[in-house]
């Protein structure tokens, strides 16, 4: 016997507050059993292909996406089947070799710029969230974290900004917001858009019927 797990998706623009705001709602069902899949972990693999080559990759369109294994990780994750999720390294534009063992549990929140956008990953979800933020201050938090955290340099950044993340935000992030259930202004310190989610889930899980 086991409950259908909830599956919450959680989108918005790079920069947006997607994964302070999966974070928040992670930390507040700590001691129950939940588990976050990050949509850019499923990023194509590019180890057969040079680093020149990489870095002309469209990081922000669709078909960068292996969405066909995220569904088939999703899928055995609903059926109470343990995965192995890849792991993204975003300083050589590829994955590692290593993987992360992941067991099922009652609550699986997916979060990505464009989760919100494939149709058969919609249809997997109970909850559905946008996080919209201004595009100035997405550019200015990437810019911090990507020099930060992912090894890139302010001129890269930038030129990246203007030349795809931009465009592509406009014309295939942005228009997803009108898919969501409930859209979180500013991000991860929206307490109460956090606690609104939270009490909804918590709601969700003792409502789902035991198979
Ligand atoms: N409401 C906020 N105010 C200020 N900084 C924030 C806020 N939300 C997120 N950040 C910071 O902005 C950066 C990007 O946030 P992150 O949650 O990683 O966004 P995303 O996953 O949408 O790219 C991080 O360094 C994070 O700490
Ligand atoms: N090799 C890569 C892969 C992705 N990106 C950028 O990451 C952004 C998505 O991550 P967020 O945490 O910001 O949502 C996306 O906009 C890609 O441009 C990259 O720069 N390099």
């Amino acid at each position: 016997m086991y409950r259908k797990p909830v599956v919450i998706g959680v989108a918005g623009g790079s920069g947006s507050g997607k994964t302070s705001v999966t974070k928040a709602i992670y930390d507040s069902f700590k001691s129950q059993s939940i588990l976050m899949i990050e949509q850019d972990y499923y990023y194509k693999d590019q180890s057969h292909l040079p680093m020149e080559q990489r870095l002309k990759t469209n990081y922000d369109h669709p078909l960068a996406f292996d969405n066909d294994l995220l569904i088939k990780h999703i899928q055995k994750l609903l059926q109470h089947e343990p995965v192995e999720k890849p792991v993204y390294d975003y300083s050589i534009h590829t994955r590692s070799n290593e993987v992360i063992y992941v067991e099922p549990k009652d609550v699986i929140i997916l979060e990505g710029i464009l989760i919100l956008e494939d149709e058969r990953l919609r249809d997997l979800m109970d909850i559905k969230l946008y996080v919209d933020t201004d595009a100035d201050l997405r550019i200015i938090r990437r810019l911090l974290r990507d020099i930060k955290e992912r090894g890139r340099s302010m001129d890269s950044v930038i030129e990246q900004y203007v030349n795809v993340v931009r465009p592509m935000h406009n014309q295939f992030i942005e228009p997803t917001k009108r898919y969501a259930d409930v859209v979180i202004p500013e991000g991860g310190h929206n307490h109460v858009a956090i606690d609104l989610m939270v009490t909804k889930i918590q709601t969700i899980l003792e409502q789902k019927s035991f198979l």
